[in-house]
């Protein structure tokens, strides 16, 4: 698809090397449509990777996406360039007087902590309050979907006995659903992370739906508000060596980690692992595009909009 970014953001040469179908904006401003309005709350550390497989999974839809990148003001990033923040990334304030087709609220390393410990917690609930009115459907990744699922339903997050590391089984439970349209019988997804939701608590809340599982990783894919908010417990955008470079550090730093479960061929760290998992990533991305952006999000967003979607909700 259509990706459009900044002409001189540093990923998009990456993306265009690896044939992703990356629009320049002298290209986008001649193609007659209405693109889509996609803002990502960017709460990596290392945000250009973080970057680059958001952009590589939302590549595959003919639908135009503009891309904007917030940061947290709360909290400033150790790990990120100051000068690439500063150029390509802009905050809240900046973005909140408009509506959003859709949002995106990455993972950040912090799982452990409690969630009122978090330095940009005040701002990100801020944030995930004003994007209930104000962006048609939200994704939240791994952390953000710990976070989303907490502030937003009061699901409480806990410590795994162990990290939990690798590329793990799927299977979906409502074929029909359009999330999951298109998904294969069982499907892979990396996870990385020293935490997990607590089932019971999603499968008793009314307004949550568990649409896709692993015996092993849990509860992967929850739609809240029929698709307002999704919560993707995994990492499906992840590149095929992050998990490698997740287990090598943790390894240098004396941690003792598991090898990341079904990854590297005969379980073997010195082989290069295969990626079976950017055939779920498309698919996932390009219906959460399609089914609860695009097809919900008013062409033209105005108080009328708003108005004629509250008394179709009555
Ligand atoms: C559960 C998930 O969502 S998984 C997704 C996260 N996965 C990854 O980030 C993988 C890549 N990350 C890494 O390899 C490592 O985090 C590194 C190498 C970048 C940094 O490691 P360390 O130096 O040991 O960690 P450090 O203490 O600096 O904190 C790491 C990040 O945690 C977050 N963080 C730490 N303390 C706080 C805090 N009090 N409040 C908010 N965020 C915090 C920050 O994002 C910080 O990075 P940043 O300052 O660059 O944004
Ligand atoms: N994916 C994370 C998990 C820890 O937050 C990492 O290994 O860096």
């Amino acid at each position: 698809m259509p990706i459009r970014v900044d002409d001189d953001l540093p990923v998009k040469k990456i993306l265009e090397d690896e044939n992703i179908f990356v629009m320049g904006s002298d290209r986008a401003i001649r193609q007659d449509i209405r693109p889509l309005d996609i803002l990502i709350l960017n709460l990596m550390p290392l945000k250009q990777d973080a970057e680059l497989q958001l952009m590589r999974s939302l590549s595959n839809t003919p639908l135009q996406v503009n891309i904007s990148l917030i940061r947290t003001m709360t909290y400033e990033s150790k790990h990120a360039p100051k000068g690439h923040l500063e150029r390509f990334y802009t905050d809240f304030s900046s973005i909140k007087d408009r509506k959003w087709d859709g949002f995106i609220i990455t993972g950040a390393p912090i799982e452990k902590m409690e969630f009122e410990d978090v330095e940009y917690w005040d701002e990100l609930k801020e944030i995930m309050d004003w994007s209930e009115k104000n962006v048609t459907s939200t994704i939240h990744i791994c952390w953000g979907a710990q976070a989303g699922l907490y502030y937003r339903y009061g699901v409480q997050k806990y410590e795994l006995d162990k990290k939990l590391s690798g590329i793990y089984m799927h299977h979906t439970f409502h074929r029909k659903t359009p999330l999951v349209r298109g998904f294969d019988d069982i499907f892979y997804v990396p996870h990385s992370r020293y935490t997990g939701v607590d089932k019971d608590e999603i499968v008793k809340n009314p307004h949550l739906e568990i649409v896709a599982e692993s015996d092993e990783a849990g509860p992967y894919l929850i739609i809240g508000d029929e698709g307002k908010n999704i919560f993707v417990t995994g990492h499906p955008e992840y590149d095929i060596l992050t998990l490698d470079k997740e287990y090598k550090r943790d390894l240098a730093k004396g941690l003792n980690p598991d090898i990341p479960v079904n990854y590297y061929p005969d379980n073997d760290p010195s082989k290069t692992p295969i990626k079976s998992w950017r055939c779920h990533a498309n698919t996932l991305y390009a219906n959460w595009l399609n089914y609860y952006v695009y097809q919900i999000t008013p062409y033209l967003w105005t108080e009328k909009a708003d108005k004629k979607k509250d008394e179709t909700a009555e």
